[in-house]
């Protein structure tokens, strides 16, 4: 299993450490546009290698695709970050140049990779993919619903005081400060919905505090997250690597699926070795509904910003 991840950035290193240490790929390629970067990322993460326990080899290039050649999964995660008072939308002019070029580098290389997009804002990046490569959409996965879930979990364990391992939550809809809907009626801790321990208006603020995740951790650290994206997304190559079937939220192609057509946004999908294999559509309630209405309409907007 050949997988090459572009961008050896914070996500992009953070994501191949994660994958090597799970020790389930042969081979990670990092590949960066900035002279020696990748190359000096994958010979620092080989070091970790006997301390860490893994047997993946990982090597690095300078934007040379032939080294990235037959990649089973290709990781996106080339492009500028966000600083804090900025929102996602706010790195389109810039990151849908990157990520047009990158997917086509990336595709004439490996015809056969599923590609797995990180860069933000990643809902339309995601969608730009579709519409720039001739991909069938099982193959094109956006990475943005595994992370705000895992957030939701951080801030329910917190909210019901209980360790995270116990507390279940998914967060479905666009990946950005307004657009998130964690679905906070079907959280549960260890099978008991959640609104059995903690108030409505306890439980609204913790789907608060999960849509505004990437904007907290941006304003403290003065660029965005890596650790918990990096994980995020080793969970969804691993599922599609390993051919476990998992269920994730991610951004995927909607053609009527929840009422909505002609863009890519959060919603639980099955990722196996063929990368999405069903989209799975659940009842919501009309308030969340409407909030996923609301979403994609914010989604649809800037897309509507794409040149193509
Ligand atoms: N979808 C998500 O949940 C999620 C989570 C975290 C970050 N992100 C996004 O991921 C992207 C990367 O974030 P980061 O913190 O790793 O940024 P970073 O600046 O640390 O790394 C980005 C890397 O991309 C490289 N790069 C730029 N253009 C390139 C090109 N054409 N080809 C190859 N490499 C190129 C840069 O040299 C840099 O090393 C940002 O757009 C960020 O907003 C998304
Ligand atoms: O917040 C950001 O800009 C990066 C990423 O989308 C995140 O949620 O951490």
């Amino acid at each position: 299993m050949k997988v090459t991840v572009v961008g050896a950035g914070a996500v992009g290193a953070s994501c191949a450490e994660y994958i090597a240490i799970k020790d389930f790929a042969s081979e990670v390629v990092l590949l960066d546009i900035k002279e020696g970067y990748a190359e000096g990322k994958a010979m620092d993460l080989m070091q970790t290698a006997s301390l860490n326990g893994f047997d993946t080899k990982i090597t690095g290039t300078t934007n040379d695709y032939s080294k990235t050649a037959g990649s089973d999964i290709a990781v996106i995660t080339s492009g500028i970050p966000r600083k804090p008072g900025m929102t996602r939308e706010e790195l389109i002019g810039i990151n849908a140049g990157i990520v047009k070029t990158v997917s086509s580098s990336l595709i004439e290389h490996s015809p056969n990779a599923i590609i797995i997009v990180v860069s933000n804002p990643m809902d339309t990046m995601t969608y730009l993919v579709h519409k720039t490569t001739d991909l069938p959409k099982n193959r094109i996965i956006g990475m943005g619903g595994a992370l705000d879930s895992a957030r939701f979990k951080y801030r329910l364990a917190e909210a019901l005081g209980a360790p995270i391992s116990d507390v279940d939550g998914m967060v479905i809809g666009g990946h950005s400060d307004k657009g998130m809907v964690p679905l906070t009626r079907l959280a549960t801790r260890n099978s008991v919905p959640v609104s059995e321990f903690i108030s409505d208006e306890r439980l609204e603020q913790v789907a608060a505090d999960t849509k505004v995740g990437g904007a907290t951790l941006t304003g403290l650290l003065g660029t965005s997250a890596w650790y918990a994206p990096g994980a995020a997304v080793s969970g969804l190559v691993q599922a599609i690597a390993c051919d476990q079937k998992k269920i994730f939220p991610c951004s995927t192609l909607l053609e009527g699926e929840y009422g909505l057509n002609d863009l890519c946004i959060g919603a639980p999908v099955v990722l196996g070795r063929n990368g999405i294999e069903k989209i799975v559509e659940i009842e919501l309630s009309d308030a969340e509904k409407a909030k996923l209405a609301e979403s994609a309409e914010g989604v649809k907007k800037t897309n509507g910003l794409l040149e193509l």
